[in-house]
């Protein structure tokens, strides 16, 4: 695993907060998933409808998982004030009651963009590499001390930026899809920013040694790569596509899905 190869001294002395928050900002800053080919191409409107639909129906994959990695990180906290804190986070995506939440409301994104609901809930488009990058935080989170599993979520310090861009690429290239499914990354924009404003207090009072330090900063690199492998695993599948030449649109709402993509799990 990543974190394993980053080379970890821990004989120094720890750094002070400021320089261990700017280290910790850093990270995003330099490897986010923003600079990624694929989303470049998104926020420049050169998708296909079926590229756009891809990443949307495996994306899914990763958001239906973003609770269950909480739910994880939940079970390692001792104190009512911290679980109740994180019960919010489960609570956003999975809702309060049925039909609510962010997973209700990437349904909807689907199907504002020609997917059935069936489709994503299925799974059964989500490429091996996704599967893996996903798997791979969630494992992180279930595996790794509390410290690192929030430190990892830290990511989302650059995700309400990303959001806005979004927003405006989607508006403007990609007006096929209905306003409304936009509401998942409109409502992400202010949950990024509470849930990173909450998890870096946190994140540098908890990592009091060096080791543990060099540990945080570690987990968000780790993260920074689980979103970049994802996205490097559409990008494949697309290239794959064109390479065959054929762009076979592969989510157009229907009650027959398309062949599967390139390597996609059967
Ligand atoms: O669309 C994105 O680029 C993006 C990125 C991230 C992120 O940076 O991890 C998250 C999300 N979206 C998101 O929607 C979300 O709910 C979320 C939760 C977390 C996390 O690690 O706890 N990251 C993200």
């Amino acid at each position: 695993m990543s974190t394993l190869a980053v080379p970890r001294t821990g004989t120094g002395e720890p750094w002070g907060p400021e320089e261990f928050t700017a280290r910790l900002r850093a990270v995003p800053a330099g490897r986010y998933h923003d600079r990624h080919p694929f989303n470049v191409r998104m926020h420049n409107g050169a998708l296909t409808p079926a590229e756009l639909r891809r990443w949307i129906v495996n994306r899914f994959h990763y958001q239906r998982h973003i609770p269950v990695k909480d739910a994880l990180i939940l079970a390692k906290f001792d104190d009512s004030a911290l679980r109740r804190a994180w019960l919010r986070r489960i609570q956003d995506h999975d809702g309060v009651t049925e039909g609510e939440g962010g997973i209700e409301r990437w349904l909807r994104l689907g199907e504002a963009a020609g997917i059935r609901r069936s489709r994503l809930l299925s799974g059964d488009e989500v490429l091996p590499g996704v599967r893996l990058a996903v798997d791979g935080y969630v494992n992180f989170c279930r595996l790794r001390p509390a410290l690192e599993a929030v430190a990892a979520s830290l990511t989302e310090l650059a995700a309400p930026t990303l959001m806005r861009t979004r927003i405006d690429a989607f508006e403007r290239h990609y007006p096929w899809i209905e306003a409304g499914g936009l509401a998942y990354f409109r409502t992400r924009i202010g949950q990024g920013r509470r849930d990173s404003a909450e998890a870096l207090p946190l994140v540098v009072a908890w990592a009091r040694t060096r080791e543990q330090q060099e540990a945080a900063v570690a987990a968000l690199r780790f993260k920074c790569d689980v979103l970049w492998a994802l996205l490097d695993s559409i990008d494949t599948a697309t290239a794959a596509d064109s390479g065959a030449g054929t762009g076979t649109d592969l989510g157009v709402a229907g009650d027959t899905p398309g062949p599967p993509a390139p390597g996609a799990r059967r």
